[in-house]
């Protein structure tokens, strides 16, 4: 890191409690009380450079960065334990810059419970001398407190908690860190709520809080109902996502995980339970979604001309994804042709709408009640103002498709050299899931895959192409899986 910089700090100088501007230590010497958040953020970045690169949910991996800024410091709670909420601004070289959502702990004791990947270290000298910098999202305490601030509405600074009404907020629950593999962090409150803390932020509403409220309103119980969320003016524009509070599922399993069983046992068992059913339901309940959404949000009819920019997008993504992975380049004019396929001739008058934008199987939990989908956020790597424009329906349905493809290729990734007898099996077993699951969008009143075969694979050859960029920055073991995919897909061309 080149710079960290005071001079573009904002911070809050209301505090929740106490004296404006403390987020001192209780009952740990004069020399800790009533300090700035300006000198504990100053104190803090050092620490933050070195550790926010570990994390799961950081999106700059492989970038150097060139300076860290602090954009808006607001104290939640003061005293001993304190919670610092930070949005602070990253750059990297060439102009980049991405916005990340931090809450920070700050203890005079090492703190128990938290673990090793949480704890940023002890700050230096000055007022926090010795304490320790930690990430709130593990501290039963401070998520407490912020639970508090979202049941009571609260409001400091540019910082605001909004409630939706009879939402029954209780405001005396401790947090607990979600375990879940994800790309932000989520608190849960006993078996009631879920709330999930963004932590790449952009200016503007959320699709997640945005497709969600939408839903909520329209009645719909394929989500799990929205009941707070908080928010920041960062700019003159709409008020950026920070947080969003759901009722938590209890009884829910993750389609993913339901997936990845059945297709651990196909070798001993080739028809283990009918995972086929659920597809079918599955493709129900996004056939059910995507009609709530058309009826209650801004739908249109794409022209000649948008079916070029539909087109054209494909490929510049296409391009810009060979330049990430080299590997990409053979298929590149297969991949492209397939993309030039789609025309006006037959796609004239197609209806977008707004949809899921990233869905998959570890999106869907089966509750006793049928399947919920979760986290409208849309592609996590998409700038926000691209993921909230009405889109082809189908584009949802091609995602959960390669997710059939994605269950399926994980069970040869861990078997040990070629398995051709497993290889038949994992494949059986997508291509019976994937049909059921478009059988049951059509029977749910959505359009039929099939009818529009060119749109369905460039769709498909899309997602893949974002997925070979995923896994290349977040999991490069997985690369194959997608690879796979392009080669299968360029081959039908
Ligand atoms: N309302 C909920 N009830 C139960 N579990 C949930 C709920 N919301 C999220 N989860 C769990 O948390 C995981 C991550 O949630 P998600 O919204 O996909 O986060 P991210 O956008 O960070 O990936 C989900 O896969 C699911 O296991
Ligand atoms: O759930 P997220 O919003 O974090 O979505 C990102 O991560 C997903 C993986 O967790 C990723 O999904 C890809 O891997 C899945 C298996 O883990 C597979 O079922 C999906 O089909 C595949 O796209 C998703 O693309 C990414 O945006």
């Amino acid at each position: 890191m080149s710079e960290t910089s005071r001079s573009q700090a904002h911070v809050h100088r209301e505090s929740p409690e106490g004296a404006p501007g403390a987020v001192g230590m209780r009952g740990s010497g004069a020399r800790r009380t009533a300090a700035g958040v300006s000198e504990l953020v100053q104190a803090a970045l050092p620490l933050i450079a070195e550790w926010l690169p570990t994390q799961r949910w950081y999106a700059g991996k492989g970038r150097a960065i060139t300076g860290l800024h602090p954009v808006v410091g607001t104290p939640l709670q003061v005293g001993d334990p304190a919670l610092l909420h930070l949005l602070l601004r990253v750059e990297h070289p060439g102009g980049g810059a991405d916005i990340y959502q931090l809450l920070l702990g700050i203890r005079s004791e090492q703190p128990t419970g938290i673990p090793a990947t949480a704890l940023l270290g002890r700050l230096g000298s000055g007022t926090y001398d010795g304490a320790t910098l930690y990430d709130a999202v593990h501290d039963p305490e401070l998520t407490g407190r912020l639970l508090e601030h979202l049941a009571t509405g609260d409001r400091f600074g540019s910082l605001s908690f909004r409630r939706t009404p009879g939402s029954g907020l209780p405001s005396n629950i401790p947090g607990r860190a979600s375990t879940a593999e994800q790309s932000n962090s989520s608190v849960i409150y006993d078996t009631s709520f879920i709330l999930k803390l963004f932590r790449r932020i952009s200016p503007g509403t959320n699709p997640d809080l945005e497709l969600s409220l939408a839903l909520s309103r329209a009645g719909s119980t394929r989500i799990p109902r929205v009941a707070a969320w908080f928010e920041c003016r960062l700019e003159r524009s709409e008020p950026a996502t920070l947080g969003l509070l759901q009722r938590y599922l209890p009884d829910a399993e993750d389609g993913w995980e339901l997936a990845l069983d059945q297709v651990a046992r196909l070798k001993g068992d080739p028809s283990p339970g009918n995972f086929a059913i659920e597809a079918h339901r599955l493709g129900r309940a996004t056939a059910e979604v995507h009609r709530v959404l058309a009826r209650s949000m801004p739908t249109a009819r794409l022209d000649s001309a948008q079916i070029g920019l539909l087109a054209g997008a494909m490929a510049d993504r296409l391009d810009s994804a060979v330049t990430v992975v080299p590997g990409l380049l053979r298929y590149r004019s297969a991949l492209r042709a397939a993309f030039q396929q789609l025309t006006a001739d037959h796609l004239e008058g197609l209806p977008v709408q707004r949809i899921h934008g990233d869905l998959h199987l570890g999106q869907a939990m089966r509750t006793p009640h049928g399947w919920v989908l979760l986290d409208f956020e849309g592609e996590p790597a998409k700038p926000l103002a691209e993921r909230r424009l009405p889109q082809p329906a189908l584009r949802d349905v091609a995602a959960m498709l390669r997710s059939f493809d994605y269950a399926a290729a994980h069970l040869l990734a861990g078997s040990r050299g070629p398995d051709p007898e497993l290889a038949h099996l994992a494949a059986a077993w997508a291509a019976r899931n994937r049909t059921a699951y478009c059988a049951g969008y059509t029977a749910g009143g959505g359009a039929d895959p099939a009818a529009t075969p060119e749109l369905m694979r460039a769709l498909e050859i899309d997602k893949a192409v974002y997925e070979v960029v995923y896994e290349a920055r977040h999991r490069p073991s997985w690369l194959p899986i997608p690879l796979a995919a392009i080669n299968r897909l360029a081959l039908t061309v």
